[in-house]
């Protein structure tokens, strides 16, 4: 997974706003990154220009290995359901289908149909096995993030983009998210890209990117502590004013 030289502006003639400026990144294998940087610094561009699901003004996306400007919109659909795994602040789930449900709509949307016992195995997996047929309003917050993790996780994507994934939790079932996403890095090899504003949460990450104004400003090699990354967002946000 990677990102050459790529811009992003939105907006027409004089009234454009760059929201990525020339960003270079690549996301190995196996490994977690936190995208951290002051509000409206192109965080959530960067994942969405890097999921293939917002196209670039300039430079090339690469998922899996494969430049998602030589595909057709099809194509690029059909790489992305078996590829890419998203994560959102809000949940996302389809409030009329059960966790179960939830969790299978992947396979199902990219023609796979699941193994006996795969998506039980999976609602195991996020400690839910027993919420299989509760719908998200039956659930609490932490709980619907878990079905979202489970759902993002069925297809063994190569990568998953996660925005904001513990934004609307209180910090326990939030610590129970990251550890289930840093558990599907060391367990199955996964790759997790998420943005947070959350030190904490950044530091279950391997490495920390931080943005400013569309650039990336620092790329910190981690464990990073929560301290450590707290005092550069502090210093970060101080110059954005
Ligand atoms: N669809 C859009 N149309 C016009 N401008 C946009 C659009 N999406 C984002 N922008 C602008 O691009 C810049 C980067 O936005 P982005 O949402 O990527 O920032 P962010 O770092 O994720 O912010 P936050 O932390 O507040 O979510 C901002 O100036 C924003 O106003």
């Amino acid at each position: 997974m990677e990102i050459r030289a790529v811009t992003k502006r939105y907006g027409q003639a004089d009234n454009t706003v760059t929201a990525l400026d020339a960003v270079d990144a690549r996301f190995d294998p196996g490994t977690f990154t936190a995208v951290m940087g002051p509000s409206g610094s192109g965080k959530s561009t960067l994942l969405h220009c890097a999921a293939g699901l917002d196209r670039v003004t300039s430079g090339e996306v690469l998922i899996d290995g494969v430049p998602v400007k030589d595909l057709s919109e099809r194509a690029l659909t059909r790489l992305r359901r078996s590829r890419v795994g998203f994560v959102f602040q809000a949940f996302n789930l389809i409030p009329a289908l059960t966790a179960a449900q939830n969790v299978v709509l992947p396979l199902r949307l990219a023609g796979r149909r699941p193994r006996p016992g795969e998506v039980a195995a999976m609602l195991a997996e996020v400690g839910l096995a027993e919420r299989a047929g509760h719908r998200p309003t039956e659930l609490s917050g932490g709980q619907q993030q878990r079905v979202a993790i489970a759902r993002a996780l069925v297809t063994r994507p190569a990568v998953i983009f996660a925005d904001e994934p513990t934004g609307a939790l209180d910090a326990r079932s939030g610590l129970e998210i990251l550890r289930l996403l840093r558990a599907a890095v060391d367990r199955h090899g996964q790759t997790i890209v998420m943005v947070t504003h959350d030190p904490v949460a950044a530091a279950h990450a391997d490495r920390v990117l931080f943005l400013a104004d569309g650039r990336v400003v620092d790329d910190v090699a981690g464990p990073v502590g929560a301290e450590k990354i707290a005092v550069h967002t502090a210093r970060l946000e101080e110059s954005a004013r």
